[in-house]
């Protein structure tokens, strides 16, 4: 396998229908990391048949594969993520630009997604039995399989999002075509590299690389297709899916987010609440550069507290090592792309514009050891003094930008967290349990977190209200999505109904 076969499809790695190939570049120096092949609409319908004939009866029967045996598989592949991690998290960072340890963290979780869809296909029973109403029949809802799935992913965290369709997809019994980010497609090649070893049928999973048009594109529109599941951004995402659903597929979005951290001025009424708060504020946003579907870029804090919270906030925002994501002690990587780079700036350009004060960052820094010049680095920036007409409060920056505004009232506070057209998540901190639960009630976001900040467990629903997407991810409703609901009535003692005289 040359490298720059990296489609796969029916079992065989090859290279692009055109021969086509695209350079994937290192954020750290924007040097050539790997040379991949560029597929096309040629290359996705070729994938969407093979997953076809894999599904409708092809070599193995996944569909028909027992639950024991898929969920087997699955376990496999988790032990093959852990043997390969460190091997991973580098292809993770040196792709994506995040650092060593938050690629190694993407695989223990994407890991625990694989063992999560693992037990809970096992632990299921066979289907509800329905009551109805008569001795004589038998009432059942089973699920089965969706059929073929679609799938395409975003460039932060290329694995992990991936890892949230794949593994509920297989233990549900379907086979797709995953399309990953064209920006970092790496370390989803390596994951079809392990289904592969880990003994999954060939047709069952393939992957295309390439971009959002064709390739997305075509999978959007394939009458093949059963289910569209897409992760990225509004813009595309809405396109995409509405094309999917022209022809009536199934639809799952997984969109952005414009995240409130909400701090009530009693949070930090201790020294220690004060430190955990303004620590929480930082890993909200600028965890891998701000480049987080739910990272907390608006923080929301109450006046009283404001000076003292954004004063330490800037002092330790400017002490974030930024760096490769390789290199030792480095705490924060580059930004994915000089497209990224150039989209961060113009949102601090107009939200100094629209009245913003600068409390930090707001620059490329100094190249060093650690930081090339050519690489796409970007200081954490705090912008105080901020208001819902700006720019940078309305859109999703996807960059290291923390806003600051403020309120007096709780009201005021729910009221501002949800003033957005997204929904994806937020965070409310409060020393005082009865408000904290009160106002977490009350925010429009699909996860709340109460004294913290980004921590999600496979065992619990992912997605987001509003505009952050359709669907959920993860729990008992992420494998849902993958699945139809069949009710098969049997009447044990049939006989004529006599609805017609004649
Ligand atoms: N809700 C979540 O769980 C979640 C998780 C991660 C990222 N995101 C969101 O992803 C976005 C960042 O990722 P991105 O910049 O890669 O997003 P993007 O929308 O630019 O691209 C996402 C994927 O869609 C593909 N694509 C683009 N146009 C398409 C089209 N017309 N048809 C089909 N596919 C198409 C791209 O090639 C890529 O694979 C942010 O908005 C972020 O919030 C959301
Ligand atoms: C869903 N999550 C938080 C892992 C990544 C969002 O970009």
């Amino acid at each position: 396998m040359s490298a720059s076969e990296t489609i796969h499809v029916d079992g065989v790695w090859r290279a692009a229908a055109t021969g086509a190939t695209r350079e994937i570049l290192d954020p750290a120096d924007a040097k050539t990391l790997e040379v991949v092949a560029e597929g096309g609409a040629e290359d996705a319908d070729a994938a969407v048949e093979a997953a076809r004939r894999a599904f409708d009866g092809g070599a193995g029967q996944w569909p028909r594969t027992p639950v024991a045996e898929r969920a087997a598989l699955l376990r496999r592949v988790a032990d093959l993520l852990q043997r390969d991690r460190e091997e991973i998290a580098l292809i993770e960072s040196r792709d994506t630009g995040k650092t060593l340890e938050e690629g190694r963290v993407d695989v223990d979780d994407v890991t625990n997604a694989f063992r999560y869809f693992a037990d809970l296909v096992m632990n299921e029973s066979g289907g509800r039995v329905v009551d109805a109403g008569s001795p004589d029949v038998h009432s059942v809802v089973v699920h089965e399989p969706v059929g073929v799935c679609a799938m395409i992913t975003p460039w932060n965290y290329p694995l992990l999002q991936a890892s949230w369709k794949v593994a509920p997809a297989l233990a549900a019994g379907n086979t797709f075509v995953i399309k990953p980010s064209e920006v970092t497609p790496l370390s989803t090649v390596h994951l079809i590299k392990l289904l592969v070893e880990a003994g999954l049928p060939a047709g069952v999973a393939n992957i295309v690389t390439g971009a959002g048009v064709p390739v997305g594109q075509r999978l959007a529109e394939h009458p093949d297709v059963d289910l569209f599941s897409f992760t990225g951004g509004l813009v595309s995402g809405t396109k995409a899916g509405a094309a999917a659903v022209a022809g009536a597929k199934k639809i799952a979005l997984e969109l952005g987010g414009k995240n409130p951290n909400v701090v009530f001025a009693d949070s930090c009424a201790t020294d220690e609440g004060f430190d955990t708060a303004v620590d929480q504020a930082l890993n909200a946003a600028f965890a891998h550069s701000g480049q987080v579907c739910s990272a907390g870029a608006r923080l929301i804090i109450e006046e009283s507290v404001r000076d003292r919270f954004v004063a330490e906030l800037a002092r330790r925002a400017e002490k974030i090592k930024l760096g490769r994501g390789t290199a030792e002690g480095v705490e924060c990587g580059p930004l994915v792309s000089q497209q990224q780079l150039e989209k961060v700036e113009a949102y601090v350009a107009s939200a100094l514009q629209e009245g913003a004060q600068l409390r930090c960052g707001g620059r490329r820094p100094e190249p060093s050891d650690v930081r090339p010049a050519t690489g796409y680095f970007y200081s954490p920036t705090v912008l105080d003094g901020c208001h819902r007409d700006m720019k940078v409060i309305r859109e999703e920056t996807f960059g290291p930008i923390l806003t600051v505004e403020t309120f007096t009232t709780e009201d005021e506070a729910v009221a501002l967290a949800n003033d957005t057209e997204y929904g994806l998540a937020g965070a409310v901190w409060s020393a005082d349990t009865a408000r904290a639960r009160r106002v977490a009630a009350r925010l429009r976001h699909g996860t709340i977190w109460i004294n913290d900040y980004h921590p999600y467990l496979p065992q619990a629903e992912w997605g987001g209200f509003g505009k952050s997407g359709i669907g959920r991810e993860l729990g008992p409703a992420g494998l849902d999505e993958y699945r139809e609901s069949k009710h098969v009535y049997e009447n044990l003692r049939p006989e004529p109904v006599r609805w017609f005289a004649g």
